[in-house]
């Protein structure tokens, strides 16, 4: 079974738009999970332009199903999954200004610095996830790291679909691969939207969850958001 963690950054973007509370990430993130999301995810960065590192701390009083913080392993984001606890800790190598995730952590330069994150994160008893690009080098990198699960970075299936789905998801289907084979679990992200998610899915048979955002809430502006994530949840199953 794949889960779907909604991200909801996009929903605190709209609430940041006016300064005020509406609409309220906290009332959101329940009704998805009452919608039928098997976990909420959240990816605070340095300015707080959208997901605030207070948000995260009010969330972690209410999701009941698996809560997901993403984000750089700065002292920031270390010293707020160490108090909040989440369910999973996903680490991205976004530099600070970063619009949003370009690519996936080199898991051999990094390795050292990334054994010692994880290796903390464990200590606190966090599930660990590192984001990777589909390279068959990068998923083995990352088993040495001691990490749990990557997150496959998915834009570049995304972005490819349309012209030949065949040929974009042969480096994920194979990464897939490559992550069972070194006995990591595996997730996936960025970009994922009703059209290319069950085909994706379909070819990463170990796909344990994927978590979506942005694509997902603007669905939600035409379909509602109890139809949007039952629409989501029909393409994982
Ligand atoms: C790691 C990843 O792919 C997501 O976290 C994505 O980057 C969402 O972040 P933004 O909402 O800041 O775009
Ligand atoms: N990890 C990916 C994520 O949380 C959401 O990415 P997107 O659907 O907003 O592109």
């Amino acid at each position: 079974m794949t889960k779907l963690s909604v991200n909801i950054n996009k929903i605190a973007t709209l609430r940041n738009s006016r300064g005020g509370n509406n609409p309220n990430v906290i009332r959101v993130a329940q009704d998805c999970e009452r919608f039928g999301a098997e976990g909420i995810t959240v990816h605070p960065r340095p300015d707080e332009r959208h997901i605030r590192y207070r948000d995260v701390i009010e969330l972690k009083e209410i999701v009941t199903t698996e809560f997901n913080i993403e984000g750089y392993p700065d002292a920031r984001y270390m010293e707020l999954v160490k108090r909040v606890q989440p369910t999973q800790a996903t680490l991205v190598p976004d530099p600070p200004e970063a619009i949003t995730s370009s690519f996936g952590w080199d898991t051999i330069q990094h390795r050292s610095m990334l054994q010692d994150i994880i290796a903390e994160l464990k200590s606190y008893g966090i599930r660990t996830s590192i984001f990777v690009d589909p390279i068959e080098k990068m998923v083995e990198g990352a088993s040495h790291t001691g990490t749990d699960r990557i997150e496959l970075y998915t834009e570049s299936y995304a972005t490819h679909y349309q012209l030949n789905r065949e040929e974009a998801v042969l480096p994920f289907a194979h990464a897939a691969r490559v992550a069972s084979e070194v006995g990591l679990g595996l997730n996936a992200g960025h970009d994922l939207d009703l059209n290319n998610l069950h085909y994706l899915k379909e070819h990463l048979p170990n796909l344990q969850e994927v978590s979506i955002g942005h694509a997902l809430v603007c669905d939600a502006l035409y379909f509602g958001l109890e139809n949007t994530i039952q629409m989501y949840l029909k393409e994982l199953r």
